[in-house]
C-alpha cells in the first residue's frame, strides 16, 4: 500500500510529507521510503498559529480559520507528495494535523486538539485520509502521545543493549526498548521550545532559532537559572507523561528569568541548551539506555548534540538516518505507518508508553472520491520494521 504521512510538529514551521510503500509480511512491516518534502506554512497562517497558541485566548472564528487554513496547507502538500514522491498515484494519506492544545491536568490528558480539516486533503487528492490519531488513545485512558513509539519499537527491536529513540523537536520525547520489558515512551520536556522562544524574544522576532547553536555555544550556563528551571515537577514525574507548548512557552521562561535574572541572552541560551541535555540524559539514565538514535531539528544543532554526548558518556549516539529513517522525515513516516495499521485493522498505540488501558484502533477515516474499501483486517500485529532500499528522492519547497 502506498501511503503519504503528513506532519507539522510543535515548532509549526512547515508541513512535512513523507511517502512509503508499506507491506505486512509474516510479522514484519516492510517499509520502502519513497522520499519526503517540506513546505513552509504561508506566513499569514504561521502568524495565526503563533497568535493562537497558549496562553493566548482565541475566538471560534479563529479556530475555524485555523482548521480550514491548516487543512488547505496540508492538502497542497499532499497533492505535491502524490505527484512528486509517488509518481502520481497513492492509496492513503495520513494526516497528523497541527496540535493547538494538549490538555494535561494533574498528569492526565483530558483532551488533545489537532486542527487541519481532513476533508480538504480528501477533496484535493481524491484519496482516503486517516486523521485525528491521538484522540482514541486519550479516550482509552492514554496520553495520546508520543505516538511515534510504535515506529520506534519496531525499528529498535533488533538492536542490542537498551536502545532508545530520541526526537528533538519543540518537545523532546524518548522511546526506550529494554529487552524483556514493556517499551516506555514519554516526553522528557522541552527540546527546542524554550530556546526558540528565547531567540524570538531576544531578536524581536527577527530570528526563529539559534542556528547551529552558535549563541548557546558562545554563552555560559547560569547555575541559578538552571536550578529554577530544573525545579519544574514535570521532570520528576514518572512515565507515562506528555507535555507541550501549553506548558513550555515564553511566559514560562520569563517567569524563570524573573526568579533568576540573567543579563546576557547568550547565557540564557547556553542554560536552556543545557536544560534540554540534562533532562534528556536523566531520562535515559533512569532507564539504563545504552544507545540513542536521534532525530528531529535539534539533531542539527551541534552544540546541543555535544552537550548530550557530554551528559551521557558511554552511550552511543547516532542518527535515525542510519536505520533508514531520515531524521527530518521520521515523524511523517511514523504517521504514515500508523494510518496503515489503522486501515489494516491494527492498533498503532503502545499502551505501555501512553498509559492507555488498551491498544485502541487509532484515527478517523475520511473517504476519498471512491467509496471506502478497506483491506481485510491483518491476522497479527508486526513485531519488526524492515526498511527496504532508501529514499529515492528528497525535495524541499524553498525554505524550512
Ligand atoms: N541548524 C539548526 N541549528 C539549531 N537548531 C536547529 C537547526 N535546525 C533545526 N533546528 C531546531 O529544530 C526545530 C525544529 O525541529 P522539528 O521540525 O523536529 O520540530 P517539530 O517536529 O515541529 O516539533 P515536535 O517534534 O515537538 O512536534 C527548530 O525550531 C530549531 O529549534
Ligand atoms: C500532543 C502532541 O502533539 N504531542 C507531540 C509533541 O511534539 C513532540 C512530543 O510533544 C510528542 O509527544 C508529540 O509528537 C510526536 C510526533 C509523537 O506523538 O510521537
Amino acid at each position: 500500500m502506498r501511503v503519504i504521512g503528513l506532519m507539522s510538529g510543535t515548532s509549526y514551521d512547515a508541513v512535512e510529507a513523507a511517502a512509503a510503500d508499506l507491506e505486512l509480511r509474516d510479522g514484519t512491516l516492510v517499509m520502502r521510503p519513497l522520499g519526503h518534502l517540506s513546505a513552509p506554512y504561508p506566513d499569514r497562517l504561521r502568524d495565526l498559529i503563533a497568535g493562537s497558541l497558549p496562553p493566548a485566548a482565541v475566538t471560534m472564528r479563529a479556530v475555524a480559520e485555523l482548521d480550514t487554513g491548516i487543512g488547505q496547507a496540508f492538502a497542497d502538500v499532499a497533492v505535491r507528495a502524490v505527484r512528486e514522491l509517488c509518481g502520481g498515484g497513492a492509496d492513503l494519506v495520513v494526516s497528523h494535523g497541527q496540535t493547538l492544545y494538549h490538555w494535561v491536568e494533574d498528569g492526565a490528558v483530558r483532551g488533545t486538539l489537532q486542527l487541519g480539516q481532513p476533508a480538504w486533503i480528501a477533496e484535493a487528492t481524491g484519496l482516503p485520509v486517516v486523521s485525528d490519531l491521538r484522540g482514541r488513545d486519550v479516550a482509552a485512558g492514554g496520553q495520546g502521545a508520543p505516538l511515534v513509539a510504535m515506529t520506534d519499537v519496531l525499528a529498535l527491536a533488533a538492536l542490542p543493549g537498551v536502545p532508545a529513540a530520541l526526537n528533538l523537536g519543540g518537545i523532546a520525547n524518548v522511546t526506550v526498548v529494554a529487552p524483556g520489558a514493556e517499551p516506555l515512551a514519554f516526553d522528557t520536556g522541552p527540546a527546542n521550545a524554550l530556546m526558540d522562544a528565547a531567540v524570538r524574544h531576544f531578536t524581536d522576532g527577527a530570528a526563529a532559532y539559534d542556528e547551529d547553536g552558535r549563541r548557546a555555544g558562545a554563552g555560559r550556563v547560569d547555575p541559578a537559572l538552571l536550578r529554577v528551571l530544573l525545579d519544574d515537577p514535570y521532570y520528576g514525574r514518572p512515565a507515562p507523561k506528555s507535555t507541550g507548548k501549553e506548558h513550555f512557552h515564553l511566559p514560562y521562561l520569563l517567569d524563570a528569568l524573573a526568579a533568576a535574572p540573567v543579563a546576557e541572552p547568550d547565557d540564557v541560551l547556553a542554560t536552556l541548551a543545557r536544560l534540554t541535555a540534562v533532562t534528556v540524559a536523566d531520562a535515559c539514565r533512569a532507564h539504563g539506555v545504552t544507545r540513542l538514535v536521534v532525530s528531529g531539528g535539534g539533531a542539527r544543532n551541534p552544540v546541543l548534540m555535544g552537550l548530550l554526548a557530554e551528559e551521557l558518556p558511554g552511550v552511543a549516539l547516532g542518527s535515525s538516518d542510519a536505520l533508514g529513517l531520515p531524521s527530518d522525515a521520521k515523524e511523517a513516516l511514523a504517521f504514515a505507518l500508523l494510518g496503515f495499521l489503522t486501515v489494516n485493522g491494527l492498533s498503532g498505540a503502545v499502551p505501555s508508553g501512553t498509559g492507555a488501558r488498551r491498544a485502541a484502533l487509532l484515527g478517523t477515516v475520511t473517504p476519498g472520491l471512491e467509496p471506502l474499501r478497506l483491506p481485510e483486517p491483518a491476522n497479527e500485529p508486526p513485531r519488526l520494521l524492515r526498511i527496504a532500499g532508501g529514499p529515492r528522492c528528497e525535495r524541499n519547497a524553498g525554505g524550512a
